[in-house]
């Protein structure tokens, strides 16, 4: 029988993510390679000044849980040197298959992500911040990856595990025109709005969305809207429209800047719920809402639907994406669900890693 050549995992970040994609990978491993053809085997996982070589290790770690204890002190920065030590041990990138993975939630990884798709190495990733924050790093990434088709697949980015990203490619490379796209694209803030809405007290409801793993590392970073204005940014461009991140029409929702979560407590969790109670009307819901319009109108904020629209039917963590396009008319094309949270983002980080291994750009 022939042998299915193997498909080395690079994986940046082993935090809420990174832990259960270690897990979900070395568990279903057999399984994918006999349903898809991808034999998976982990190269290394690297932590911000960590990094652990070898699939040995990487199963040892998903028999003991979460932690292992056989990091050993990378190299500093984020460049090539980072990789150099997995190239030493598993053969250089024209030899030998890679997927390199983000699921850290840092701009540092964007020149390494970039370098690696030069290189002809295949990049997944859910972090964000480089795609969004960076001027100019998404429309490199795609041309990269475009020039020499070399997969660069960032599903997770925007609705967890829910197929958004891929949803709307295939409509553009259709050849729909993509009108507008509508979307309450956070976890966070579904969960958070979605449990006031319901008269959770606000307090409670943060607790809720932290518990669930939907926030970011700083949890601000979801309650200023600043991880859906990202996800709304890589909407639009992937639209194909210029859109940076200072073009969005964004209505901010907290009513100052707070160096950190333990300064918003308090008064600051009180002015937000003070704004949201005054935004409540009998018979509406209230979400955090972006839309993304072919004529480059982009924008965020608050806003209120009716109880009896698809809005009020949605539980809270939900998040859903209508795409008004030319030839689905007067109906939109309609992703909804619970995309986010630790183990369900792993899931799709894992299958956009089966599809890279798969060449599938
Ligand atoms: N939670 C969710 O529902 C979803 C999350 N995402 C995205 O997934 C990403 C990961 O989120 P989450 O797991 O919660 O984040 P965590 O903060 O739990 O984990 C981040 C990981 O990144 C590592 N890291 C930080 N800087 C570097 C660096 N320079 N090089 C290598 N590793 C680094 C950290 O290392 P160390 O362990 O040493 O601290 C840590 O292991 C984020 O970008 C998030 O937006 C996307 C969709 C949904
Ligand atoms: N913090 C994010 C996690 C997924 O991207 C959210 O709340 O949606």
């Amino acid at each position: 029988m022939k042998t299915a050549p193997t498909t080395h995992v690079i994986q940046l970040g082993y935090g809420k993510v990174g832990a259960p994609l270690v897990h979900l990978a070395i568990e279903n491993r057999a399984r994918i390679e006999r349903e898809t053809g991808v034999h998976m085997q982990y190269a290394a996982v690297v932590r911000s000044s960590s990094v652990a070589l070898g699939d040995d290790l990487a199963l040892r770690a998903a028999d003991r849980g979460a932690s292992f204890d056989e990091w050993t002190q990378r190299a500093p920065g984020m460049t090539l040197d980072v990789l150099d030590p997995i190239f030493d041990r598993f053969g250089l990138p024209d030899a030998t298959r890679y997927v390199l993975v983000d699921v850290t939630a840092t701009a540092e990884t964007g020149p390494l992500l970039l370098e690696a798709l030069g290189m002809g190495i295949p990049v997944v990733t859910a972090n964000k911040i480089p795609l969004a924050e960076t001027p100019g790093w998404f429309e490199q990434a795609r041309a990269a990856s475009q020039q020499a088709s070399t997969p660069f697949r960032y599903e997770c980015t925007v609705g967890g595990s829910l197929p958004v990203i891929s949803t709307l490619v295939d409509l553009m490379t259709t050849g729909d025109t993509i009108q507008r796209i509508v979307a309450l694209p956070s976890s966070s803030l579904s969960c958070i709005l979605g449990g006031f809405n319901r008269g959770l007290p606000l307090d409670a409801a943060i607790a809720d969305a932290m518990r669930r793993g939907f926030a970011e590392p700083n949890p601000l970073t979801d309650l200023a809207g600043r991880d859906a204005l990202r996800k709304i940014v890589i909407l639009a461009k992937t639209m194909g429209l210029p859109t940076s991140i200072g073009d969005v029409d964004q209505e901010p929702l907290l009513d100052q800047d707070y160096p950190d979560f333990d300064a918003f407590q308090g008064n600051g969790m009180a002015r937000l719920a003070a704004r949201l109670t005054a935004a409540r009307q009998p018979g509406m819901v209230t979400y955090y809402v972006g839309s993304t319009s072919a004529d480059g109108t982009v924008t965020l904020g608050l806003r209120s639907f009716a109880q009896a629209s698809v809005w009020g039917t949605l539980e809270p963590s939900e998040n859903i994406f209508l795409f008004s396009t030319s030839r689905f008319g007067d109906l939109p094309v309609v992703v909804r669900g619970i995309g986010g949270g630790p183990i369900l983002t792993a899931s799709g980080v894992l299958a956009d890693i089966i599809k890279a291994a798969q060449r599938q750009i």
